[in-house]
């Protein structure tokens, strides 16, 4: 066990957006960090995931946007300009180039490791450095484990060999395939395939179950009713079997007898654990790590005391933000057990993260966007909880119609009964992304219902939707 003569107070494994603020977190209370990082700082969310998507399918979305208001709509005649859509992405990626990160490294105090990062003991961690060399440091107080996820390819004959496109080489790619065959139905999926169909692919999207799966039905739904109308062609309750690569062409065998052919397929199944962290040198299985609220990782239900996992590693809710409150949260908690503080762990502590499971965010960046925050229905449902839901058309709002002609959109909101305060809350439509954070203050304060009446929504705004939410669920007494 590391003691006084450890090389640092905290080693972070994986310098993306949930290791950076935990390392940062730590060094603003005193303590020494360095961060291994075997690839880019930054992470996949720089690019590879967030980011270069959001880039991508921005243009198309702007020129939508346009072309859904009349008067606007007869100065929009051209097509999108994809080279220039394309470089506009290379310009928030850096084009791949990490030194501004690594700057902000050096100048938060942080010191940088390139290499594969590992546990090889208690409180110690080995580096493959590039050149494949191993170094050995030890940390006084604390390991981090951040090293996010990787895309699943499922085990699918002949589906590797094709190399097909995960994440990555979607978000680099340098010109869009002809053919696009999108295997899954989720966020990745539904946002990747908006951006290619924008770029001029021809998009098929194999879809096992629903769209969108664990968002409000209506979310699968209306996004997928738009990607079908802007030429997607959905093949629900269809499952790949086989892949083939035949003249150039992927072909794929389903199992409705179909064989169907692309240019390219592109694999978003999910994602999976990194391997090769060195959890077996503790006696932990791989896979995700299991955390308290303080993101110690759970051994056999205890916490290992100087183990932590934050982010996509963990699990609970892989989202960049959500990884980064995860993040603040373990930073502040190791600062406080090196430095003899007090640690509030309780529900909604300063060292817990509470909103994973009760008030997390989500935005997804289709046209009609997605915005989610805390449980849907049928969650809070499952979690015993006895709630009213209340649906709304949200293009019926005078600040929607207004935003765009014959806006489509919804919205709904889940009440827990018991306390008369929200759970859960789903808009969906153009725009509603900034709406997310109404209803992450109402969630998370939880802010009685008979209080948000007297949070008056401008006029005309799509923020109106709360009120007519409200209206619809009746005023209770304060
Ligand atoms: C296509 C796509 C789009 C997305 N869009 C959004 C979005 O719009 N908004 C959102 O909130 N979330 C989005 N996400 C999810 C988001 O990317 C992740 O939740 C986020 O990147 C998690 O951050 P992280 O720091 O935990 O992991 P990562 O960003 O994956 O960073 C982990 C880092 O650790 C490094 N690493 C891994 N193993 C080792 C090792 N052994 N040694 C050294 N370094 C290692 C990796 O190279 C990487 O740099 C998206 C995901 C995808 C796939
Ligand atoms: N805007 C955002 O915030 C954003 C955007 C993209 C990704 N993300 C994050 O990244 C995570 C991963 O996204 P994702 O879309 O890769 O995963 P996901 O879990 O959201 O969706 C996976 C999809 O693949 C399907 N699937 C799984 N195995 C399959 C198989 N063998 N054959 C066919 N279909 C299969 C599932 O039914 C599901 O539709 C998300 O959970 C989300 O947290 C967030």
């Amino acid at each position: 066990m590391a003691g006084g003569n450890a090389d640092y107070d905290v080693i972070v494994i994986g310098a993306g957006p949930v290791g950076e603020n935990l390392a940062d977190r730590v060094v603003r209370q005193g303590l020494s960090a360095a961060i291994i990082e075997d690839r880019l700082v930054g992470g996949e969310c720089s690019y590879w995931a967030c980011i270069p998507s959001k880039a991508l399918l921005r243009p198309g979305e702007v020129r939508r946007a346009a072309r859904a208001v009349d008067g606007a709509r007869q100065t929009v005649t051209g097509e999108l300009d994809r080279a220039a859509v394309l470089q506009r992405r290379d310009s928030f990626t850096s084009s791949w180039d990490d030194s501004a990160q690594v700057d902000w490294l050096d100048s938060a105090g942080i010191e940088l490791l390139r290499g594969r990062g590992r546990v090889s003991g208690n409180r110690e961690v080995t580096v493959t450095t590039p050149e494949g060399g191993q170094r050995v440091l030890t940390a006084r107080h604390a390991v981090a484990i951040c090293t996010g996820s990787r895309a699943l390819v499922p085990d699918l004959p002949g589906l590797r060999e094709a190399r097909p496109w995960s994440n990555r080489e979607a978000l680099e790619a340098r010109e869009a395939p002809e053919s696009l065959l999108v295997i899954g139905g989720g966020v990745v999926a539904c946002e990747l395939a908006g951006a290619f169909l924008d770029l001029g692919s021809q998009v098929t999207m194999l879809v096992r179950s629903g769209l969108l799966g664990g968002y409000e039905p209506m979310a699968g739904e209306l996004v997928g009713e738009a990607l079908k109308e802007r030429g997607v062609e959905i093949r629900r309750g269809v499952s790949a079997t086989a892949v083939r690569v035949h003249a150039g062409m992927r072909e794929v065998d389903c199992d409705d007898g179909r064989t169907l052919q692309a240019a390219q397929i592109l694999v978003a199944t999910g994602r999976e654990p990194q391997p090769g962290l060195g959890l077996d040198t503790l006696g932990l299985p791989e896979g995700w790590l299991t955390v308290d609220e303080t993101m110690r990782v759970l051994d056999d239900g205890a916490p290992i005391e100087w183990l932590y996992a934050a982010g996509d590693a963990n699990h609970r809710s892989p989202l960049t933000h959500q990884g980064k409150y995860q993040a603040r949260a373990a930073g502040d908690a190791i600062a406080a057990r090196a430095l003899g503080g007090s640690v509030d762990a309780g529900p909604w502590g300063v060292h817990a993260a509470t909103a994973d499971h009760l008030a997390a965010t989500q935005v997804v960046f289709t046209d009609p966007q997605v915005a989610m925050v805390g449980r849907t229905a049928e969650a809070a449902a499952e979690a015993g909880l006895r709630t009213r839901v209340v649906d709304y058309d949200l293009g019926s709002v005078a600040g929607a119609a207004i935003h765009a002609d014959g806006y489509t959109g919804a919205a709904r909101m889940v009440v827990d009964e018991e306390r008369s305060v929200i759970v859960g809350m789903t808009f969906v439509g153009q725009d509603v992304a900034e709406l997310a954070q109404s209803a992450a203050i109402a969630i998370a304060a939880e802010v009685p219902v008979a209080r948000l009446w007297h949070a008056v929504p401008a006029f005309p705004t799509m923020s109106e939707v709360w009120l007519r939410l409200l209206e619809a669920y009746g005023r209770p007494r304060a």
